[in-house]
């Protein structure tokens, strides 16, 4: 961080620590306090329970001494980048300011297809459920200007008649719905419409997405460092506190009070909450008074799936020289999508392959020893590779996400009982003086960096309103979510 000087802003502090404090250093946190500085408010304090910036944005030095490597256990691609002169995803932005490495990486047409026999080709069906996602994608279209309901990806892929009826073609769904388009769930548990949406504005340039590619961090300083950099270009030492983890969130119309865990408080006038849905889920934060119901309800009603990369060092490489892989198992999602990086395009020469595991499956492997973990991705490599005698990986790692109580899971995703009423109510403040940004609060763009990114610009922007005066709307919020009928033929007379 820059050394101490003179904030530009001429804002007096008040008898509070400081007019608005920035709950959580990820890149929502950031962008928000960002956008106060642009606004010549200063008087704010990022309070961040970990010991650096960058929420999500982890790395993972990996390998045996003399062959190390920096490895993405969090976030790793910029998902959409720029069409020509178009838009361009804020996130490509900052990495090109601040010179982030990353490599476009050809997530479908560079591809080994396996089974636990070995090499078997079933790329053919790999394009037919890309199409197939496609199609869904369009009718989801069709029912939202017909206003019908929404239904989860399953029941889609049903009433189109594309429901998986091997393991091949399993495998091919769960490479598009539960990996490629990060829902990192099986589609039962996705909804539908908003599947589609989201995937249309990230990635369709014609609903104001980015582009259709994904570029792959490779920097080894980390994919953090576009945050980092970009905090320390504007963040002074007194504006964030580390290694302070929030406990409780009193608060009234008069103002805001947090308490750390070593009982250290903190007032402000507004409070911007940025930790993540399954923080709030989990309930490791006492809120006082309670939250309402109707933020309880949207809080509890988005889900927070997980999203676990398994990364393995071996003395060479032995396996495919495409760019990713796919393993077609009996049990589908047992450790289904590999990644070498050990390509031209990455880190060649490095050894490195990662496999990754989504949704219950990673919570199963969450509550297991790195050595079983181990064994059964050893299992699975050996049954890819039936002629070859594989070694032991040298360096074996992954991390709990779920179990993290910083983070309970990878990123949100909607469930059909989700509403966009549901999602009105997640950013709407509480009295005025709670406001909440983070990738979840997105409508358009939930799950991303780049969802993070716009939610704390907004939030930064719409605080700063309120700091300025002298009024203060605050974001509205609806006090029930409806989209139910009573039942017509059922008399509830017995
Ligand atoms: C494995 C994985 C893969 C992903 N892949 C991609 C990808 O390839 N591309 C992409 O665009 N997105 C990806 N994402 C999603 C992306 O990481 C998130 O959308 C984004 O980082 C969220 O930023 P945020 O600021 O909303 O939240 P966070 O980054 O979670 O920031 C919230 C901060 O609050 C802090 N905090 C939590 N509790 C407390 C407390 N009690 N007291 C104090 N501080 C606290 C946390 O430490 C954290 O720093 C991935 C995420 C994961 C985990």
């Amino acid at each position: 961080l820059p050394s101490l000087s003179t904030p530009h802003s001429n804002n007096h502090r008040s008898t509070k620590n400081a007019k608005v404090l920035i709950l959580g250093g990820g890149v929502a946190g950031v962008i928000a306090a960002r956008t106060l500085h642009h606004k010549g408010i200063d008087d704010f304090l990022i309070v961040e329970a970990r010991d650096e910036l960058g929420g999500r944005m982890q790395n993972y030095t990996i390998g045996v001494p003399g062959k190390q490597y920096t490895v993405e256990v969090g976030p790793n691609w910029i998902q959409g980048t720029q069409t020509g002169n178009g838009t361009a995803n804020p996130i490509l932005t900052l990495a090109r300011k601040h010179h982030v490495k990353n490599q476009y990486n050809d997530l479908d047409g560079s591809i080994t297809t396996y089974d636990y026999n070995g090499l078997k080709d079933y790329r053919d069906l790999l394009n037919t459920s890309i199409d197939q996602f496609s199609q869904i994608g369009a009718i989801a279209g069709e029912r939202v200007k017909m206003q019908q309901v929404d239904l989860s990806l399953q029941s889609a892929y049903g009433i189109t008649g594309a429901t998986p009826k091997n393991m091949y073609e399993a495998a091919c769904q769960y490479y598009e719905v539960d990996w490629v388009r990060e829902y990192a769930q099986s589609p039962d548990q996705n909804s539908w419409i908003a599947s589609a949406w989201n995937n249309n504005f990230t990635f369709d340039t014609d609903m104001g997405g980015f582009s259709d590619e994904n570029n792959l961090c490779i920097d080894q300083r980390g994919f953090k460092t576009i945050i980092q950099a970009e905090a320390a270009e504007f963040l002074l030492p007194q504006q964030v506190s580390l290694n302070s983890v929030v406990k409780t969130i009193a608060y009234s119309g008069d103002g805001v009070t947090v308490t750390l865990e070593d009982d250290t408080t903190l007032t402000a006038d507004y409070m911007l909450c940025t930790f993540s849905l399954g923080v709030l889920q989990y309930g490791d934060i006492a809120f006082k008074p309670t939250l309402p119901s109707w933020k309880m309800e949207a809080i509890q009603s988005m889900v927070m799936a997980t999203y676990t990369k398994i990364f393995l060092q071996f003395e060479e490489r032995f396996w495919f020289d495409t760019e990713m892989a796919i393993y077609a198992d009996m049990e589908r999602g047992r450790y289904p999508i590999w990644q070498s990086l050990d390509h031209v395009k990455f880190f060649p020469g490095s050894g490195l392959v990662f496999v990754t595991v989504t949704g219950d499956f990673s919570l199963r492997i969450e509550g297991m020893q790195d050595s079983d973990v181990q064994e059964e991705v050893m299992e699975v490599l050996r049954a890819m590779y039936p002629n070859t005698t594989v070694p032991d990986p040298v360096a074996f790692h992954f991390k709990r996400w779920h179990a993290d109580p910083l983070f309970r899971g990878s990123y949100s995703n909607w469930p059909p009982s989700f509403l966009p009423g549901h999602s009105e109510n997640l950013r709407a403040t509480v009295d005025k003086r709670l406001w909440f940004a983070g990738e979840a609060t997105s409508l358009k763009y939930f799950g991303f960096l780049h969802g993070a990114y716009y939610e704390g610009l907004n939030a930064g922007e719409e605080i700063a309103k309120c700091v300025e005066g002298p009024v203060c709307t605050g974001r509205q919020h609806l006090n029930s979510v409806i989209d139910a009928s009573p039942y017509p033929f059922v008399s509830i007379t017995p």
